[in-house]
């Protein structure tokens, strides 16, 4: 009886979320039933992605408010209200991402999105500058340069259909190799190609050991999982070397060049005008002041470019759908880009971008219904008490669900329909902060969110400013996957014609 006051006893003695003031936990938190005897374990073995997807859309569904389940010795707190996520991300002791995250580590190893503590402050520290203004501005010359050669493959065509799901990908992982990499990818294209495939069959891996509380255990999972992964990994990491190889190169002739040419001492290469900054070099500098090694530099590179193309895909994707799927809307973007950009593209940079306030509650509201970082988790190291009442024990999970914080009823007005509007400043001043947090908030935000949202908007611009968009599919009719970030089963399309 004792124990099972502490413990979820079949839950593998998970030990149980208790409250300050002793009153019932599920006066703060409902406990959600589990489908077999042992808690909620079992509740995703055998399901598919898009099942796994809908197992949390359900419980937010029904129970309308956080809530707790327990399974594999842990109790799991999920999160669906704001002044809850509010609670989580400004505690400087929840910073520890959640055990799944491992899951991640023989792809990321330890880079920003997975380390934490000492590691992760002083990787932090490291990257934060090569996300200052005067670098993004520089950044957004590619992406300009990127987002014409998108559009330079439909030349010649009065009107075109396209799968975005299967071209976008491509530009952003362009984008994000030449930023941050320094390294174009027109004669390693295939390779990119191949990286991409590889990162989606990881995905997928991650995903069957989320739903096997089997392979939860590292050394099960290294015993009977991990042999299939092997070549998948070796296919990325192969990618990423060559990559930090290349920039070392071009690098190393920059600087030669440099002392051929007596460059005084502010001749910075960081604002050399022919020497292009990227992002590798900062980590390559640090290396040589003995801040980081080169099994570092790859934990950021592989990290980097995994955050780097796949969310700003996901992102642009149902941008463009949604651009497709309201007309009305799409014609507001075009107007204001008219205003304010030229025809020849020659004024796109980083300021204009900053004046198209329609856009960007276009492209917030898309973020909004879609986030391309669907969940988040965090992991209690020490009991750690809620200002909300609850004691959650060490070892707890915390997970944070995006996608139904971002359609609370509670916070959001038919949160189902498309509405960029919710976003002009008198419409979100009564709304609570944490009811929106795409790029999540506190001190492990997104690094690059003012990035993704540059090259996002340039796309967009460049698209919308020769091409009408128009609808090829049905999102009703669309199946959510669950993924490292979201995912559908559907081949999502826009008929393109020239305006
Ligand atoms: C639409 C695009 C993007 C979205 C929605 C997004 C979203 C997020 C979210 C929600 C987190 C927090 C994850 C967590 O707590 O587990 C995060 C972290 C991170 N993001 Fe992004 N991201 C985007 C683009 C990018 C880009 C373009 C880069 C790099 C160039 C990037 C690099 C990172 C890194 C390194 C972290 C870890 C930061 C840390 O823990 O200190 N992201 N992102």
């Amino acid at each position: 009886k004792e124990m099972n006051k502490d413990y979820f006893v079949l839950s593998f003695f998970a030990p149980r979320v208790k409250t300050k003031d002793g009153r019932p936990v599920e006066s703060i938190a409902p406990v959600a039933k589990g489908k077999t005897i042992f808690g909620n374990g079992f509740d995703l073995y055998g399901k598919s992605d898009a099942e796994i997807f809908q197992h949390s859309r359900g419980h937010a569904k029904k129970i309308r408010s956080s809530y707790i389940e327990y399974g594999m010795g842990m109790a799991l707190y999920n999160v669906i209200d704001p002044e809850v996520v509010e609670l989580v991300l400004n505690d400087q002791n929840l910073i520890t991402k959640s055990v799944i995250y491992d899951f991640l580590h023989p792809a990321l190893r330890t880079g920003l999105l997975t380390s934490t503590d000492k590691k992760w402050h002083s990787r932090r520290k490291i990257l934060t500058p090569t996300f200052h203004f005067n670098i993004l501005a520089q950044f957004e010359e590619i992406f300009k340069a990127e987002s014409l050669k998108f559009v330079e493959q439909f030349r010649g065509a009065s009107e075109i259909s396209i799968s975005v799901s299967e071209l976008i990908p491509r530009f952003t992982l362009n984008s994000i190799c030449e930023t941050a990499m320094g390294v174009k990818l027109d004669d390693m294209a295939e390779k990119g190609d191949n990286y991409r495939k590889n990162f989606a069959l990881i995905e997928k891996r991650f995903l069957r050991r989320i739903s096997n509380p089997f392979y939860w255990n590292n050394t099960t999972y290294n015993l009977f999982g991990a042999k299939e992964d092997k070549p998948m990994l070796k296919t990325i990491h192969d990618f990423s070397s060559e990559i930090i190889a290349k920039r070392r190169i071009l690098l190393q002739d920059a600087l030669k060049n440099r002392q051929n040419a007596h460059a005084d001492a502010d001749d910075d290469i960081y604002i050399n005008k022919k020497q292009r900054f990227a992002m590798l070099d900062t980590l390559i500098f640090a290396e040589k002041d003995g801040l980081i090694d080169h099994q570092g530099i790859c934990e950021e590179v592989d990290t980097l470019m995994f955050e780097g193309f796949d969310t700003t895909s996901m992102g642009l994707i149902f941008g463009l759908m949604n651009m497709s799927l309201y007309a009305d809307k799409q014609e507001l973007c075009y107007q204001e880009v008219n205003e304010f950009i030229d025809d020849d593209f020659s004024n796109l940079d980083i300021n204009q971008i900053a004046k198209l306030k329609y856009l960007d509650c276009f492209v917030k509201e898309t973020m909004r219904m879609f986030p391309s970082v669907p969940f988040m988790g965090r992991q209690v190291q020490r009991k750690t008490e809620l200002a909300n009442g609850l004691i959650l024990p060490a070892d707890t999970q915390i997970m944070l669900h995006v996608f139904d914080l971002h359609r609370n009823p509670k916070h959001w007005d038919s949160p189902n329909e498309f509405r960029p509007e919710r976003f002009f400043p008198e419409n979100s001043a009564n709304r609570h902060i944490y009811s929106y947090i795409p790029f999540s908030a506190g001190q492990r935000n997104c690094i690059g969110q003012k990035y993704a949202l540059l090259e996002m908007k340039t796309l967009l611009i460049v698209v919308l400013k020769q091409f009408k968009i128009l609808p090829l599919v049905n999102p009703k009719h669309f199946v959510f996957n669950s993924g490292i970030t979201l995912r559908t089963n559907n081949n999502i399309k826009v008929k393109l014609v020239r305006r």
